[in-house]
């Protein structure tokens, strides 16, 4: 297929994984705005819908509900044909996420080291309720335990990138195949 076909067909609906700071939700707002998609990311669709922020939904209800609430909306929303969806980082690890995403759209792991991971996490300005303000060797050890734990589910993704290498272009390309 040329490169004009795939302008024209567009990319389809598109479900970004990977655990927390890995730029799932830096990643699709670029590429939707490269490929001219919709873009939603469920945090934020969750948000919306709770009336209030992540952070304040785990502390009020715990993460079992938010894990609960997170699987309803992933799988109600309306998309349009061409979406790029960026998930929240524990979202394919519960429940049948992943399976349904897998059969509904195209799935892409953004890979990334528990270095690089807790760098970027240490510096973004999200709050990430998970994380219970950790940092340094400790947070690194804790990304490491956990993405241990995650990655057999994030390995089931059809499409699998080395964060470092990622660029909207390469996206486009790779989820063209
Ligand atoms: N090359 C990069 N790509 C994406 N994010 C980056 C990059 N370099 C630094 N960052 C930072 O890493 C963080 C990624 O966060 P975000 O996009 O919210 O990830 P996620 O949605 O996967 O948790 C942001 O604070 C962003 O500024
Ligand atoms: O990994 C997780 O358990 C979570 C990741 C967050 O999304 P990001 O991956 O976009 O930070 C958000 O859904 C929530 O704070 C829980
Ligand atoms: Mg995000």
């Amino acid at each position: 297929m040329s490169d004009i076909d795939t302008e024209k067909k567009g990319l389809g609906l598109v479900f970004l994984i990977g655990f927390m700071g890995c730029g799932k939700t830096t990643w699709g707002k670029k590429l939707a705005a490269h490929t001219n998609s919709a873009f939603i990311d469920l945090d934020h669709a969750l948000e919306e819908k709770a009336g209030m922020s992540i952070a304040e939904y785990f502390s009020s209800f715990g993460e079992e509900a938010f894990r609960k609430l997170e699987s309803d909306i992933l799988k109600t929303t309306p998309y349009a044909e061409n979406t790029i969806v960026s998930t929240g980082g524990g979202l394919p690890c519960f429940f049948d996420n992943m399976a349904w995403m897998n059969t509904n759209g195209k799935t892409l792991y953004i890979k990334h080291s528990p270095k690089t991971l807790a760098h970027r996490l240490e510096n973004s300005k999200t709050e990430r309720p998970v994380l219970q303000g950790k940092k340094g060797d400790e947070l690194v050890d804790f990304i490491t335990e956990r993405l241990a734990a995650r990655e057999g589910y994030y390995m089931q993704a059809r499409y699998i990138i080395d964060g470092l290498l990622i660029s909207a272009e390469m996206l486009q390309e790779t989820l063209s195949v």
